[in-house]
């Protein structure tokens, strides 16, 4: 068997196309949504994520805001710009670019924005609404990946998914979300003991380590769908990601590339996340 390419790439345009009508209604209503994205210091992978987030959203008619910051920025100076953010109305979403410099407090940043602006949904108030299956702004990643989850026709309901890896912004809301889609879920990590014996069982695999080609294709189980979220530079620039793919490809019903999976899904998402705060700026949610 080979499986089937779940192709973000695609799946993602069909996403903004429809963002982009609603942006349009937005707009009828006297309001553009807009996105304030912060850049602190000149980590060079993330000027091209931070450029690749603008660009889409100019395509699809929101308006980006950047604000750079030098390296050396301190924590109360990314405060102050945050705060400014946050009491100005004409910004619907508020996206900080992780990672920031050693000597600012991610902790007490991502605090610090409003929750209602948090279209990363990194904030507490986001992350517990998550818990309590109330969610208001999802974390794109995982949202991204519940979306190819869905093209891949697998009934969730019942099934054993995987969740490799625990961080709070894709590990963690990934298995809650799995949680809420009736799906039996474990959580694996650095310490789990034997990796090779959850993937086995799992008929969704979820790998969001952040190790070239952690996961062996030969552990995966015959017919289970695999969603990489791993995105690992080589050194010749090439994007590889936590999943040995070619041998996975022949044993899942369904997998995503990378690049093309996951990475485009996300920043469809967080431009949904964008929407979505406008919308309610204009009174239509
Ligand atoms: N506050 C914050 N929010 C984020 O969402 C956030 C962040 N900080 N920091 C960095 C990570 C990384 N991230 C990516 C999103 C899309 C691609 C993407 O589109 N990747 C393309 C390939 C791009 C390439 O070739 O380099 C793909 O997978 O096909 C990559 C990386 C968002 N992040």
């Amino acid at each position: 068997m080979s499986a089937r390419r779940l192709d973000g790439k695609a799946r993602a345009a069909r996403l903004l196309g429809e963002v982009e009508q609603r942006v349009r209604a937005c707009i009828e209503r006297g309001v553009r949504p807009c996105l304030a994205v912060v850049l602190v210091g000149d980590d060079p992978a993330s000027q091209v994520y931070v450029r690749s987030k603008e660009k889409r959203a100019a395509e699809i008619g929101i308006e980006a805001r950047d604000h750079r910051l030098p390296a050396t920025t301190t924590t109360d100076e990314l405060l102050a710009l945050v705060a400014a953010l946050n009491a100005d109305r004409a910004v619907d979403g508020i996206l900080v670019q992780m990672p920031l410099p050693p000597q600012c407090d991610a902790q007490r940043i991502l605090l610090a924005v409003d929750p209602a602006k948090d279209v990363d949904g990194f904030h507490p108030d986001n992350l517990g609404r998550l818990m309590l299956g109330q969610p208001r702004f999802v974390a794109c990643t995982p949202q991204g990946c519940m979306l190819l989850l869905a093209d891949a026709g697998i009934a969730l309901a019942g099934a054993r998914a995987l969740v490799i890896g625990r961080s709070t912004i894709v590990g963690k809301p990934m298995a809650q979300l799995l949680v809420h889609a009736d799906a039996t879920v474990t959580v694996a990590h650095s310490r789990t003991r034997d990796l090779a014996a959850e993937v086995a069982q799992a008929d969704v695999v979820v790998a969001a380590i952040g190790r070239l080609e952690f996961v062996r294709g030969e552990w995966i189980k015959p017919g289970a769908v695999v969603i990489d979220v791993g995105m690992n530079r080589l050194a010749d620039g090439r994007l590889v990601g936590d999943v040995e793919f070619a041998a996975a490809e022949a044993r899942a019903s369904a997998i995503t590339p990378v690049p093309g999976g996951v990475g485009p899904m996300t920043i469809a998402c967080l431009l949904n996340n964008v929407v979505l705060a406008a919308e309610r700026r204009a009174g239509l949610s």
